[in-house]
């Protein structure tokens, strides 16, 4: 197969670009390295540029006869978004719609679409589903619920077949070590962590211990990168195979919860077998967080095969550990 991956030097693009290609497949990866990273691009034939520049679309399109298309490119800072919500919705969704007439113009039908657990809002039940109401409390899953809408448009009016995969909390990194999270700014909890382990920060901070939980810290499933994205793999497959049609989506997660303690233990014991260790300080609550995010990812398993292999937090984190340690004079 040929496979545009847009986004593909950011973290979870970076990670789907190798597995592809260990895979036997073609990649192309189409990243402006705004959020991406040249080091990030190693794999497949990486093609500078962004979803806003129609005419470089239209000449990729033109050049290659791409089999699948995998969309990671997004602006995903929660907070960010309320503060800037055009940002959002031009990235996420104009951008977005940029390359679906694309693909609809060249008869490309097969589109995989990064989605997020936040287009489900405040949870009214866990773990979530995909027959959960969906009612986004922020831009940022208002803009990811916007596409998930449009593409069942699409498959309706011009045969378009996609899959939206919805993340709970990616983490971990390329277990070879050659890839790992890179974000700047950083917001994401086990990497804070564990730059606060490795002395490139000088804290953690806890945000809240007075939610509705056993330690009182918030709740959330957090998904292997490599796990998240041999689910992409599989849902290009089903598309291509012509085994599933129309417009889909899958909650991803491994329906198992870990409070934000329980992930600074993990990390604690992790980096303790490196004589490191990390201050801790208590925060107050950030706003927007629910309590608890666990996926229901029975539909994902049964329909597309799909089986996480790092379900074990200890595992995940070590894989992030080995990444982060690159900071180390190990
Ligand atoms: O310094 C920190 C950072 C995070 N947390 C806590 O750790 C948990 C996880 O926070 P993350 O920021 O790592 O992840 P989120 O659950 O907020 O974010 C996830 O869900 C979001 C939508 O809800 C977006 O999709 C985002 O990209 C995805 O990682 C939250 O309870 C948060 O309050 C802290 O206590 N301290």
């Amino acid at each position: 197969m040929l496979v545009l991956v847009v986004g593909g030097a950011g973290y979870i693009g970076s990670h789907m670009v190798k597995q592809l290609v260990c895979a036997g497949h073609s990649v192309v990866v189409l990243d402006n390295l705004s959020t991406g990273f040249r080091d990030q691009a190693r794999y497949g034939e990486l093609v500078e540029g962004d979803l806003a520049d129609t005419a470089l679309l239209e000449q990729l399109f033109n050049k290659y006869s791409f089999d699948g298309v995998m969309h990671f490119a997004a602006a995903s800072l929660v907070g960010e978004s309320m503060q800037d919500p055009s940002k959002y919705y031009r990235n996420n969704v104009v951008n977005t719609l940029n390359l679906l007439d694309v693909m609809v113009r060249h008869g490309v039908k097969n589109f995989i679409f990064s989605s997020t657990a936040a287009t489900f809002g405040e949870p009214e039940y866990v773990p979530i589903d995909e027959a959960h109401p969906q009612q986004p409390i922020n831009p940022y899953g208002a803009s990811k619920l916007m596409v998930e809408r449009i593409l069942q448009d699409y498959h309706n009016a011009y045969g378009l077949n996609s899959v939206c995969l919805r993340y709970f909390n990616a983490c971990g990194a390329d277990p070879e070590g050659e890839l790992g999270e890179c974000h700047d700014p950083e917001t994401h909890l086990i990497p804070l962590i564990l730059q606060a382990a490795s002395g490139r920060r000088e804290s953690i901070t806890v945000f809240g211990r007075d939610y509705p939980t056993n330690d009182g810290t918030c709740i959330r499933d957090y998904i292997h990168i490599e796990d998240l994205c041999s689910a992409h793999l599989l849902a290009l497959r089903t598309l291509t195979d012509g085994v599933q049609q129309g417009a889909l989506a899958f909650n991803l997660g491994n329906g198992q919860g870990y409070s934000v303690q329980q992930v600074i233990e993990t990390v604690e014991a992790v980096v303790a077998e490196d004589g490191c260790s990390l201050t801790v300080k208590e925060g107050s609550r950030r706003a927007g967080d629910p309590a608890v995010l666990v996926a229901d990812a029975t539909l994902a398993r049964e329909t597309l095969n799909w089986q996480p292999c790092y379900a074990d937090l200890k595992t995940i984190v070590e894989h992030a550990w080995a990444w982060e340690k690159r900071f180390l004079n190990f």
